[in-house]
């Protein structure tokens, strides 16, 4: 009986998620030690020794910037995600957040909360006060989109239904996600094209380099007056003291977030969420299911789906013996490593191999059992970043 996977768990991560890596075969906790894969949502690993025996780490849910992937691209560990999983989570709340903001719901709350519940005039105090919180309707504005991804996608699609004019930007927009947006939504020249032409503008990148700030004093003096900004995007990708000054000089109406950082903290125009945009049982077990069964074919099998750092690659089992390489995506190393298998006397009956950016990954199943000796052979062609043997009984 073979050893069996040692999971940690780094944040709250839905129970039917947990439940796919089942007991007699996986030890699953928040205490495991010497984990062969860490599970988790938002923690922060940037800081964190992880451990050398990490094989794979999944993150139950999109943004990957809490996880240092370079170094573990390096480490030739994949990092798991689940594309999709929370985006209607997020454009729910993204509807949520355009509706508060038109019909200035949060101070129409604040001063109904104020009200004296015994007194007498409550109601005419109540007819009295609304005239302070008439909004706008969202049908016949134009929302402009940045990110036409997974989320951006289907914000677009409500919007639209809606009856909102959508104008949309996305310069690295993959061919699924252009065939998925409605035929209404139009392309937008640029980050300043949005601004300039839109009421409501939402953000729906990851946070990279590339898109550090990509909202700020800049761009902001572009904004229609009045103009509301929400971002379920990442705190990083909009300058907040450029947002305070812009709401401050009332180019900006509102905005509408999910990061609450210190600096907008109470501002009367912020409406500042908890970091909610994926807090849905539905988007919580969709992330982990998918995320655990990723990360199980992954240890068991070697197989790869939705990696950001490694291509797909996935190969039915056709005899018991794999070997599964992560490795530089660099000329004659298949030739290197069928070598090595051959001076050991092993009969490759079949393999695959995927490259991605820098990165390459094999499979290779053989007839025969593989030696302690031809794994550590093939760790030690340069250029390898990790083998595992995966035997089936
Ligand atoms: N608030 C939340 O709880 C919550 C939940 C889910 C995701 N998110 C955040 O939203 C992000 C997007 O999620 P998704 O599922 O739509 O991801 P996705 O990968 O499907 O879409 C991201 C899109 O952004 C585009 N993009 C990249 N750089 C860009 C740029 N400079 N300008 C315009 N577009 C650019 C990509 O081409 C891609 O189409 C995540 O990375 C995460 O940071 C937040
Ligand atoms: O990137 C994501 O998926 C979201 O930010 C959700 O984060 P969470 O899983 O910590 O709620």
């Amino acid at each position: 009986m073979p050893d069996p996977f040692r999971v940690l768990v780094l944040n709250q991560v839905s129970a039917s998620g947990l439940k796919r890596l089942p007991s007699d075969t996986y030890v699953v906790g928040k205490e495991v030690t010497d984990p062969d894969a860490v599970l988790l949502r938002s923690a922060d690993m940037h800081a964190m020794d992880i451990p050398p025996g990490v094989k794979a780490i999944g993150r139950c849910g999109a943004g990957t910037n809490n996880i240092p992937v370079a170094a573990m691209s390096a480490r030739g560990v994949p990092v798991f995600n689940a594309p999709g999983a929370n985006a209607n989570a997020v454009k729910e709340l993204v509807l949520a957040g355009m509706l508060m903001a038109a019909r200035n719901l949060a101070p129409a709350q604040r001063f109904v909360d104020l009200l004296d519940p015994g007194a007498a005039d409550l109601e005419k105090a109540v007819e009295a006060g609304k005239k302070d919180f008439a909004g706008t309707e969202l049908a016949g504005q134009t929302l402009g989109i940045i990110g036409l991804g997974k989320i951006g996608s289907l914000v677009a699609d409500a919007a639209i239904k809606l009856g909102m004019n959508v104008l949309g930007y996305d310069p690295e927009i993959t061919v699924d996600a252009a065939w998925s947006l409605p035929a209404q939504v139009k392309k937008a020249a640029g980050v300043n094209d949005v601004l300039k032409s839109a009421n409501f503008i939402t953000l729906h990148v990851p946070l990279l380099d590339a898109t550090r700030n990509l909202v700020n004093a800049k761009n902001l003096a572009l904004a229609k007056q009045g103009a509301v900004l929400l971002n379920f995007s990442r705190e990083g990708v909009v300058d907040d003291e450029a947002v305070l000054a812009a709401l401050d000089r009332k180019d900006l109406g509102w905005y509408v977030c999910d990061f609450p950082g210190s600096r907008i903290l109470r501002h009367a125009r912020v409406i500042a969420l908890p970091h909610l945009g994926a807090s849905t049982h539905e988007a919580e077990e969709n992330c982990a299911v998918m995320v655990a069964d990723q990360l199980r074919d992954f240890l068991e099998h070697g197989n790869i789906a939705n990696a950001v750092n490694f291509p797909n690659v996935s190969m039915e089992r056709e005899s018991r013996f794999r070997v599964a390489i992560a490795n530089a995506n660099v000329p004659n190393m298949l030739g290197q490593i069928s070598t090595a298998m051959a001076r050991a006397g092993l009969n490759i009956h079949t393999m695959v191999n995927k490259s991605r950016g820098d990165m390459a990954y094999t499979l290779v199943d053989v007839d025969s059992p593989v030696g302690e000796e031809v794994i550590a052979a093939l760790k030690r062609i340069g250029g390898v970043l990790a083998v595992r043997y995966l035997p089936q009984p």
